[in-house]
């Protein structure tokens, strides 16, 4: 068995504007850890994400998820494996209920159900009422589209996370109850970009990029 979730081997990438962003960048993340990755705006923290999803294709190196080289073959199966949150989650038309159900829909996702109960457990944990479910998402904040789109990653169950600033738009409370409610899942490997002093405190493992 691997123990490795995540592997960035020799990676290099320059956008077409600019000098490069990574040059033979390596990055090892276990099974299990729990890893900020902070530095200055510009740096390449989302960019990061990106290429561990699939989104960017590096010019250079392998990126391994779970022993796994990923590349056009693999991605698809791949990323059945990851749970993602955006900056600024796009939560898409209807209620939070008919967002947090959508993916349920998908054939990718048939081994998954769709638990009311875990549903409401999970945003009772974040400090949202179960009300919230039936509140239309273009009425919702930025901190509640942010829990809402942990609660949905959450529900699939995934092995990896990768949550882009999570906590930007929280409050102390409603922060503290998201890393309290990432402390707890200490069998997922999250990787967690943050700027903020309080969640590079209380993190197993911080990675500055330059
Ligand atoms: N698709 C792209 N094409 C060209 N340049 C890009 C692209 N995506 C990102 N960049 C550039 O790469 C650099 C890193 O961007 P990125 O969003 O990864 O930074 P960041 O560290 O997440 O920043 P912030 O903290 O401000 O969110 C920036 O200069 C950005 O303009």
């Amino acid at each position: 068995m691997v123990d490795e979730a995540l592997r960035l081997k020799g990676i290099y990438l320059a956008f077409d504007n600019g000098s490069p962003l990574f040059e033979d960048f390596n990055l090892k993340v276990l099974k299990g850890e729990h890893v900020v990755i902070n530095g200055p705006s510009g740096s390449g923290k989302t960019t990061l994400l990106k290429l561990c999803l699939g989104f960017i294709v590096p010019d250079e190196g392998q990126i391994f998820i779970d022993g796994i080289p990923l590349n056009e073959k693999t991605v698809w199966t791949l990323r059945l494996k990851i749970g993602y949150c955006p900056q600024e989650p796009i939560l898409g038309d209807g209620t939070v209920e008919d967002f947090l159900k959508r993916p349920f829909s998908y054939k990718a996702n048939k081994k998954n159900t769709y638990s009311k109960e875990e549903v409401i457990e999970l945003l009772s944990l974040l400090g949202l009422d179960q009300n919230v479910l039936k509140r239309h998402v273009s009425a919702l904040s930025g901190g509640e589209k942010q829990r809402i789109c942990i609660v949905s990653a959450l529900l699939l169950r995934r092995d990896i996370y990768f949550f882009d600033e999570p906590t930007s738009a929280l409050d102390l409370e409603s922060k503290k109850k998201v890393l309290k409610l990432f402390s707890r899942l200490s069998e997922k490997t999250i990787i967690y970009v943050s700027h903020d002093p309080e969640v590079l405190d209380s993190a197993q493992r911080v990675i500055s990029l330059p």
